[in-house]
C-alpha cells in the first residue's frame, strides 16, 4: 500500500485537493477525509467514495496530514490533534498567514516535519499554482512528497517562508482579483447595451486568450499590450482611463493589504 493521506478540515480547498488526488491517479482508499458535520462526510463518501474518519485517526493512521481549515480554526484542530501526532507524520498546512512555526508548536512534537503551501482554487481544473516552504525540519523528501501531492494539479514552486504571506496575496488570492475585473468588465458590456451572455462570452474568452499568451508566448506583459493598444486608437483611450482612476495605485494597495491580512491571520485573528 502506498502512503496514506488525510485531509482535515475538508471544505471548498480540502475537497478540490481530494478531487486532485483521485483524478492523478491516487488509490481512493490511500486517501481520508475529516469533517466537522457527518452531512458534509456523507457527502464527500458520495462523492468521491472516500472514508471519514475523527481528526485523532487521521493523525493516528495517514502518513501525510494536509491540514485545510480556515486559519481561525487552526489552534482548535492542532490542539485536537496534539496527543495523536507521532513524530514521523509529515504535516502540510494550507492556510494563510499560518506558520511551519506555530503549527510544530501548537503539535508539541520534537522534530516534526512540517511544510506551508499555499494554493489557489485552478486547484479544481489542474492549473493551480502552489508556493510550498520547509519549516525547520522539513527535508528534501518532504518537499518532494509535497510537490507529488500539488504537481499533478498545476504548477508548483519553492519559496522561503518569508514571503508565504506576499504568495498568499498575489497567487492564493489572485484569481479572485481576476473573477472581479472580468465581472466589472460585463457590466460595462451592459452598459454599452450589450445582451448579458454575449457581453459574459466576449470577455471569459478575452480572458482566457490573454492568459493563455501570458502564459506561453514568453513575452513580457508590457509588449502584449503595447501589441494591443494601435496609435489614437480604441485601447489607449480606455488605458487613460484607467490610469486616470489609479487603478495600478489601488492594485498595488490591495496587494498589500491582502499581504498585511495573511500576516494578522498568523495571531490566529
Ligand atoms: N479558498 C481559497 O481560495 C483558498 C483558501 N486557502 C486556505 O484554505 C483553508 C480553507 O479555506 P476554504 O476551503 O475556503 O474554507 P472552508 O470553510 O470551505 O473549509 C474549511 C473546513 O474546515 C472544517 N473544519 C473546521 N474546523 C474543523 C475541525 N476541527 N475538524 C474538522 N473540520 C474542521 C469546516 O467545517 C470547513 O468545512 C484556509 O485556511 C484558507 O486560508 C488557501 C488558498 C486558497
Ligand atoms: O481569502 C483568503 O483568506 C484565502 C487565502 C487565499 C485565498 N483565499
Amino acid at each position: 500500500m502506498g502512503r496514506r493521506i488525510a485531509v482535515l478540515g475538508t471544505g471548498k480547498m480540502g475537497e478540490a485537493l481530494v478531487s486532485g488526488l483521485l483524478r492523478a491517479g491516487k488509490p481512493v482508499d490511500e486517501v481520508v477525509v475529516t469533517a466537522r458535520r457527518p452531512e458534509r462526510a456523507a457527502e464527500l463518501a458520495e462523492r468521491y467514495g472516500v472514508a471519514s474518519v475523527g481528526n485523532a485517526d487521521a493523525a493516528k493512521h495517514a502518513d501525510t496530514l494536509i491540514l485545510t481549515v480556515k486559519p481561525q480554526d487552526m489552534g482548535t484542530l492542532l490542539a485536537e490533534l496534539a496527543p495523536h501526532v507521532p513524530a514521523d507524520r509529515l504535516v502540510i498546512s494550507g492556510a494563510a498567514g499560518i506558520t511551519t512555526a506555530y503549527v510544530a508548536a501548537q503539535l508539541g512534537v520534537e522534530g516534526l516535519p512540517v511544510v506551508r503551501v499555499m494554493t489557489n482554487t485552478p486547484v479544481l481544473v489542474d492549473e493551480a499554482m502552489s508556493a510550498i516552504s520547509p519549516g525547520a525540519h522539513a527535508t528534501e523528501e518532504h518537499l518532494r512528497r509535497t510537490e507529488e501531492i500539488f504537481r499533478p494539479v498545476g504548477k508548483t514552486i519553492r519559496v522561503p517562508e518569508s514571503q508565504q504571506d506576499a504568495v498568499t496575496a498575489l497567487s492564493g488570492s489572485g484569481p479572485a482579483y481576476f473573477y472581479f475585473l472580468v465581472e466589472a468588465m460585463i457590466d460595462a458590456g451592459i452598459l454599452l447595451g450589450l445582451p448579458r451572455t454575449t457581453a459574459h462570452d466576449l470577455i471569459v474568452q478575452s480572458a482566457v486568450g490573454a492568459g493563455v499568451m501570458l502564459r506561453d508566448s514568453g513575452e513580457h506583459p508590457v509588449k502584449l499590450r503595447e501589441a494591443v493598444t494601435s496609435p489614437a486608437g480604441t485601447t489607449i483611450a480606455a488605458i487613460r482611463e484607467l490610469e486616470r482612476h489609479g487603478v495600478r495605485a489601488a492594485l498595488l494597495e490591495a496587494l498589500e493589504a491582502a499581504r498585511d491580512r495573511s500576516r494578522e491571520l498568523a495571531s490566529g485573528s
